[in-house]
């Protein structure tokens, strides 16, 4: 039985150290990462060997790539023939995820050179000739939500048996919010589907009880991998040397998100001082702010909009075309942002 608690060895600290398929070492560096996150570090060796492995790591740590280099290299590395499909299947609780996951996997096999193909079904709602052409190209990775993908199996749009065929490895991602969202059902149909040798990737942010349900389901003696993340892509240090009066609750020598909090005597000072810490550049490029009612997200908006501050507001009331593009603006530096809810 493996020891849950097991890390891969910490001597690990270029890409070329992870012995992955050189495709990929290539591809990584030309996106500019020059080393592997903690999480990755830790991750991908435990999968290039084949075990099943359960990862919590914070977000933003690297979790996407942890699952994806290692997607990729067995695929690569298999000797099953092109065709089969899919051969990995990535669950994220969201169609925006699935987006992104499949934007990430997009990025990294453009650099690869290769010819994997990674799809996404297309959302709740859509016809199912959208859904076979997706299926149709043979993607060797299909990205879904538990919900689209279930859907695709009742309507036999997927056969089980090419499921059983094909599928070597399965990523649970976002698990903490998998089953909060009500994906429990179409879980226990898919894990049926799920052929005993294939390898499964569970990564979460936090592991709540749900969490060992699902590992429960479909995990096979996994090794866990916990990172207490100290590695920094990206740390912006312009914000804590810039945020002279703040409190730093949570200040480690290299970390990726800095923590402060800001007493305001008066509620209503809030929005001032938020245009404040904007418009004195005192929180630095793009910002989210969340608010807890859509109606208040509006109104910050308004607010804000008033003294030249662009944003935008997301919320789940938006129909999810607007939302991916509202995040497309954001991400390409259109907008500051305000959200509805968290
Ligand atoms: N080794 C690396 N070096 C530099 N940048 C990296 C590295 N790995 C990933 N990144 C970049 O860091 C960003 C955050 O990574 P990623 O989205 O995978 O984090 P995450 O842990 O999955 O977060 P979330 O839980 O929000 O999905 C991405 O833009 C990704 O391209």
């Amino acid at each position: 039985m493996a020891d849950p608690t097991e890390t891969a060895p910490s001597e690990v600290a270029s890409f070329e150290d992870l012995s992955l398929n050189p495709c990929l070492s290539r591809a990584v560096s030309k996106l500019g990462y020059e080393r592997p996150t903690s999480v990755q570090m830790q991750c991908i060796p435990l999968a290039l060997e084949g075990k099943d492995v359960v990862a919590r790591a914070r977000t933003g740590s690297g979790k996407t790539a942890a699952y994806l280099l290692p997607v990729f290299h067995k695929i690569l590395e298999s000797t099953v023939p092109r065709g089969t499909f899919p051969r990995a299947l990535i669950l994220v609780p969201t169609r925006e995820l699935c987006q992104q996951v499949r934007d990430e996997a997009v990025k990294i096999l453009n650099g690869s050179g290769g010819t994997l193909r990674v799809e996404q079904l297309p959302p709740t709602g859509s016809k199912p000739a959208e859904t076979r052409a997706v299926l149709g190209v043979r993607p060797d990775v299909l990205v879904a939500t538990p919900g689209r993908f279930a859907t695709c199996l009742k309507d036999k749009l997927l056969q089980p048996d090419s499921l059983q065929k094909a599928l070597q490895m399965l990523v649970l991602d976002e698990a903490d919010l998998l089953l909060s969202f009500g994906y429990e059902k179409d879980l226990n149909l898919i894990a049926t589907q799920v052929p005993p040798g294939c390898q499964v990737m569970l990564l979460s942010a936090t592991m709540p009880e749900n969490v060992e349900r699902l590992k429960q389901l479909v995990l096979h003696d996994p090794v866990v991998v916990e990172v207490d993340d100290e590695d920094g892509i990206g740390a912006d240090d312009a914000l804590a040397s810039a945020a002279g009066g703040i409190t730093d609750v949570d200040a480690g020598p290299a970390q990726l998100v800095k923590h402060f909090t800001l007493d305001v005597a008066k509620a209503q000072e809030k929005l001032l001082y938020l245009l404040g810490l904007l418009r004195l550049n005192l929180v630095q490029r793009k910002v989210i702010i969340f608010v807890n009612t859509v109606d208040t997200g509006f109104r910050v908006k308004l607010f804000l909009e008033h003294f030249g501050v662009r944003c935008v507001v997301l919320n789940s009331e938006l129909p999810s075309n607007s939302r991916v593009h509202i995040l497309q603006e954001f991400n390409r530096g259109l907008q500051q942002m305000t959200r509805g809810t968290s």
